[in-house]
């Protein structure tokens, strides 16, 4: 299912979340949705699954607006980072009830998650820890097999162990059922491997949209003597600086740089993970809009 967002913004009261974002996001990729907090993330996904209306511009899936929309809603599964499952049901009332909902629904693959995750059907959700109420919501965005699976931080109470069995449903999952996944998360160093694309916002607006590769191909650290330095990175657009005793590093972001200058100058050059790109991205004092 085609996503286009176009002009998007959403206002409340006073706070402007979304700032006339206009971005398409094509079917059966797994996105990763970045930016600080208040970014706007998850208005943004909130806007996708139907929550809310936009304040103005528009939102279609597959041609139509996701708000009040059974038609598009029962591919749509957004899973936040606060569930609020009802406490006096049972887990397995909880899966049932989301079985209901989600015409391809696989209890096989939620029998299988229960184990993954050491839950079971009896337990009551009003004795799940944090963790394991967080493993719930992702048992159910994964085996709801919507066409369109979104994870707003899904994971909080979830020890590293579990995250990565997380990471593991996540990939064979979409490997089997391939479908659209959107995640958010602060952890960008842990998953950042299975971005295909990177949307990053700040303050509301897209800085950008573009495939991991061409992220990592579009930056480059170099770091050397101060002077050998600033002689590659003159002209060029530079996003983060740091020097101690005579010797300097910097970070460039924005072109395909010629690496063979960089070394011809004795410079020692390192890629960039998209975690540290994304922070200095969005530096307050990184005022420049960048090529989205
Ligand atoms: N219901 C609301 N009423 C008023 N302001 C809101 C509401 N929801 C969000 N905001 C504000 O809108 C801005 C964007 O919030 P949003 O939750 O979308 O950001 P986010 O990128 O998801 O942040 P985080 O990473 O901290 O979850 C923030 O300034 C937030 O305070």
């Amino acid at each position: 299912m085609k996503i286009e967002i176009k002009n998007l913004s959403k206002k409340y009261t006073e706070k402007i979340a979304l700032n006339d974002l206009t971005l398409e996001l094509e079917e059966n990729k797994i996105y990763g949705l970045l930016g600080r907090n208040g970014a706007g993330k998850t208005t943004l996904m909130q806007l996708l699954a139907g929550y809310m209306l936009p304040t103005s511009g528009s939102i279609k899936v597959n041609g139509q607006s996701p708000f009040d929309n059974r038609d598009v809603l029962k591919d749509i599964c957004l899973i936040n980072e606060s569930n609020n499952f009802m406490n006096r049901l049972k887990v397995k009332d909880i899966l049932k009830i989301a079985s209901l909902f989600y015409p391809n629904w696989s209890n096989e693959k939620a029998e299988r998650l229960l184990e993954t995750f050491n839950l079971k059907g009896k337990m009551s959700v009003k004795g799940l820890s944090k963790g394991m109420e967080s493993a719930l919501g992702i048992i159910i965005g994964l085996a709801s097999r919507t066409k369109i699976a979104i994870f707003d931080e899904p994971y909080i109470g979830l020890d590293a162990s579990a995250r990565y069995k997380f990471y593991d449903a996540l990939l064979e999952e979409y490997e089997e059922y391939p479908r659209t996944i959107i995640l958010s998360t602060h952890l960008i160093d842990e998953v950042s491997n299975l971005f295909e694309e990177v949307i990053l916002i700040k303050n509301g607006e897209l800085l950008f949209h573009r495939t991991t590769e061409e992220l990592l191909e579009l930056t480059l650290k170099v770091s050397g003597s101060k002077h050998a330095v600033n002689s590659f990175i003159e002209g060029k657009e530079v996003i983060h600086e740091a020097e101690l005793a005579g010797q300097k590093a910097a970070t460039l972001f924005g072109e395909r740089y010629d690496k063979r200058e960089a070394i011809s100058l004795g410079l020692t050059i390192e890629s960039v993970t998209i975690q540290h790109l994304m922070v200095y991205l969005t530096e307050e004092t990184q005022g420049g809009k960048l090529h989205a």
